[in-house]
């Protein structure tokens, strides 16, 4: 038996997988973000902490046997989040989120710092990253910088919370700027351009290599028998990967979390950092990956049922289905975080353009789907402008239950859409085959299969003709609104 948990953006996942790669049971427990500042945005690990028993402990006493009989736990997380702590691996402020903007300034301060970033990381900088964030620290919070004696990656603090061991792996850390992602280590250079040295890191390991022991109070309080062994694990996007099967070169998924991903696996590094596009480690040795990412995908879901009072995203996806509204000219920007591929522009808004009187809560829900789908499209044209070429996309994610929004997908993308049986445990479940992988020592092609796919959609022509209208919209209202989104920003004084 084998146990998986996915530190996401918006709640902590555990899931258990048994030998046969079935999930024997799945518990979920909520995460908030904070958002104090314009541009900020935050969680408390100790949170992170509270939820992970709290998801933990609800599969145990549904599945008591199961979860003695575990071997091995795998971690999967949401990338790039600094969290500082000091020698006594204390944490020093809240961390600081992969859709936090705050760090603009120093981007460019690093590049400059750094000429040979984009070389040796594969990616340019952004906001998101760990690197200019402790720039940042170091700027505007310069005695939390000088206590900083490690930093440490989600799902890697939740690791030192369980095993007592400093350890990260190769896919995770590929988004922080600070590891060589060609050579598999860390980056001296990168490193001292951000006033650090490798004493502040933990060691790597792949993601299917073991990287520490649970605590046995950790064990005894989650009703694990003996002590298992936990792997690297990955970060959630690579994790999602490898529980999706998507591990040979040229095969591919999205993920609609809280953030849109578009990610193709490959055999070899190739940056092409243009127009934000990442090149980072998979999670299996020897392997590596390009990805599109957009910062508010299933996000600007949650916000525009939030803000319509349209009572969840449940009932306002129902709600634009039922009836079905002509909306002309309404267009959603998703930049509500800001923007990576292909704009890299952290002071980017969310808009709605074009209401009229005839505007109705259906037609503001319907936009967004669109909205989010042509993110992803701008996305997809980034990848192939850096040579990525893929067929099917395989979908995972909080998005993945709404068909509705899978045919506006699949028509802006021009790409069938798969849907995997166990769509919503994707990285999680990704954890746990890494698991195994750390303890029985199987070839990753054995165990990291394709999932059996409960349905296919086919990208409708139709649909995607009567999109285009909006989609040129949607093209413009970048360009067109981006001087002001930087205006907006100094209003807010960010
Ligand atoms: N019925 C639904 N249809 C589509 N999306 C949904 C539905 N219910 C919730 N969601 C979306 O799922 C998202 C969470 O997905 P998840 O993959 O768990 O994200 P994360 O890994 O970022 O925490 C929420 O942002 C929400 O908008
Ligand atoms: O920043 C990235 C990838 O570069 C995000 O994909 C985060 O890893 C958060 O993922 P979700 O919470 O949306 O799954």
């Amino acid at each position: 038996m084998f146990l998986g948990i996915d530190l996401g953006t918006s709640g902590v996942k555990a899931v258990l997988v048994d030998g046969e790669q079935r999930v024997v049971g799945q518990a979920t427990a909520p995460l908030t973000v904070h958002r104090p500042h314009p541009l900020w945005s935050e969680q408390d690990p100790a949170d992170w902490w509270a939820a992970t028993n709290a998801a933990v402990t609800a599969l145990r006493d549904a599945h008591p046997a199961a979860m003695a009989g575990v071997r091995g736990v795998g971690l999967s997380g949401q990338m790039h989040g600094a969290t500082l702590l000091d020698g006594r691996d204390r944490v020093l402020r809240p961390c600081i989120l992969w859709n936090d903007g705050r760090s603009g300034a120093e981007c460019a301060e690093l590049e400059m710092l750094a000429p040979d970033l984009r070389a040796v990381t594969g990616n340019p900088a952004m906001p998101g990253f760990t690197a200019p964030k402790l720039l940042w620290v170091a700027r505007h919070e310069p005695e939390i910088f000088a206590a900083t004696r490690r930093v440490l990656l989600p799902k890697d603090w939740l690791r030192l919370r369980m095993t007592g061991e400093a350890v990260s792996e190769m896919s995770d850390s590929a988004g922080t700027l600070w590891l060589d992602v060609g050579r598999r280590a860390w980056s001296g250079a990168m490193l001292e351009a951000t006033g650090l040295s490798e004493a502040h890191m933990p060691a790597l390991v792949e993601g299917s290599d073991p990287g520490g022991t649970l605590l046995p109070e950790v064990a005894a309080a989650w009703g694990i028998a003996g002590r298992p062994v936990v792997a690297g694990g990955g970060g959630d996007n690579a994790a999602g990967a490898v529980g999706a099967g998507v591990v040979a070169p040229g095969t591919a998924f999205l993920s609609l979390g809280t953030s849109g991903v578009l990610f193709v696996s490959d055999d070899g590094f190739h940056p092409n950092p243009a127009q934000g596009v990442h090149a980072f480690c998979h999670a299996l040795p020897g392997r590596w990956h390009r990805m599109s990412v957009i910062l508010s995908a299933a996000a600007s879901l949650t916000f525009a049922a939030a803000v319509t009072g349209a009572g969840g995203e449940a009932a306002l996806l129902e709600e634009v289905e039922r009836e079905d509204p002509d909306i002309g000219g309404l267009v959603f920007l998703p930049y509500l975080s800001g923007e990576r591929t292909p704009h890299n522009d952290p002071q980017a808004k969310g808009v709605w353009f074009g209401m009229t009187h005839a505007t109705t809560r259906a037609a503001l829900g319907r936009a967004v789907l669109e909205g989010v789908a042509f993110a992803l499209a701008d996305g997809k044209e980034a990848l192939e402008e850096a040579g990525t070429r893929f067929g099917t996309l395989r979908v995972i994610g909080g998005g993945a239950r709404s068909a509705l929004w899978g045919r506006i997908l699949a028509a802006a993308l021009d790409a069938p859409l798969a849907y995997p049986a166990a769509a919503e445990v994707g990285p999680a479940f990704g954890a746990a085959r890494l698991a195994r992988l750390a303890v029985t020592g199987e070839e990753p092609e054995a165990v990291c299969t394709p999932l059996p796919v409960s349905r296919v959609i086919e990208p409708d022509p139709e649909l995607a003709a009567a999109m285009a209208h909006r989609r040129r919209l949607y093209r413009g209202l970048y360009g067109a609104l981006k001087d002001s989104f930087a205006m907006a920003g100094e209003g807010l004084g960010t």
